[in-house]
């Protein structure tokens, strides 16, 4: 289709912000907007720039025959601490305390924008860290990975704590729940991970860490890789935490039992990130 720059420039802007993490030829540009291929490079550079000064994220330029563009979307930290503070305020709501120490969470995890934020801000965590799989745990952790994986355009693998028939043959380990010092059971498909894939892990919330030691147990079975693990919102634990490489975008610092109040702060995420960020 032939139009106006000023619209081919939006439309390649739409078209590049909805694949993420996708090698896209300049020839697709060409052909589709019958351009020539310099004023499909000039047009780039342009994205290019404007998505580095607004904080969208990076796109990249593969050189050679089979090279295109890649968008590398990311979050900017101002933003990532705006939402992480709002939502340590709507935490801090008396109601949200559960027994045993949990926080309900799942209206939170029901909104379609807060969902988007989160996923894009732990992608941004992994933009570069050639993620093949995001992992997590039915239920809640679900929507999570749904998230993540959009923005890093990679597929998430779903753990049952129950046998479902529909999931074929399976791969099971035991685990210690850390915070009812159960032992309890986790499955995941044979089909769902190939041997040496790169495994992100994410869940909804941490207690005592038993959940997401069993899912690093069943990377070990699937002889995978795991490269990180995040978790939307963790809070203080009493006891012996069974995994302590991880972030959190915010922590439930403080539960009155009495009172029904909860302290809720930002987690590790920033300083995590600030540490990455002076690696980089
Ligand atoms: O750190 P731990 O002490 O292991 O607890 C964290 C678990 C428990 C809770 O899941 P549930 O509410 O039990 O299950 P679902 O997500 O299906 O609601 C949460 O979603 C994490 O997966």
């Amino acid at each position: 289709m032939k139009i106006k720059r000023s619209e081919r420039l939006i439309d390649m802007t739409a078209y590049i912000l909805n694949h993420p993490h996708t090698l896209t030829p300049l020839t697709y540009f060409v052909k589709k907007y019958e351009s020539a291929k310099s004023s499909i490079s000039e047009d780039l550079t342009i994205i290019k720039k404007t998505f580095k000064e607004r904080g969208f994220g990076v796109l990249e330029t593969v050189a050679g025959a089979a090279g295109g563009v890649i968008f590398t979307p990311s979050i900017p930290f101002s933003e990532s601490k705006e939402m992480i503070d709002s939502l340590c305020e709507r935490l801090s709501e008396q109601d949200r305390l559960l027994p045993g120490g949990y926080v309900y969470l799942s209206d939170l995890l029901g909104e379609p924008q807060l969902l988007k934020q989160i996923g894009q801000i732990i992608a941004t965590q992994y933009a570069n860290k050639n993620i093949d799989a995001v992992m997590t745990v039915a239920t809640k952790g679900v929507p999570i990975a749904q998230a993540v994986s959009y923005y890093l355009n990679v597929p998430f693998v779903i753990v049952r704590r129950d046998s479902k028939i529909t999931e074929g043959s399976t791969v099971s380990v035991n685990y210690v729940s850390g915070s009812s010092e159960r032992i309890e059971k986790m499955e995941l498909s044979k089909r769902s991970l190939k041997r040496g894939s790169r495994v992100l892990v994410v869940d909804d919330f941490m207690k005592g860490g038993g959940t997401v030691n069993g899912m690093k147990a069943l990377i070990e079975e699937f002889e995978a890789e795991l490269v990180g693990i995040t978790v939307f919102a963790e809070s203080t634990f009493s006891g012996r935490r069974m995994v302590e490489d991880y972030t959190s975008l915010i922590c439930v610092k403080e539960v009155d039992t009495k009172t029904k109040n909860i302290t809720v702060v930002p987690g590790n995420y920033f300083s995590v990130m600030g540490a990455d960020a002076i690696d980089e």
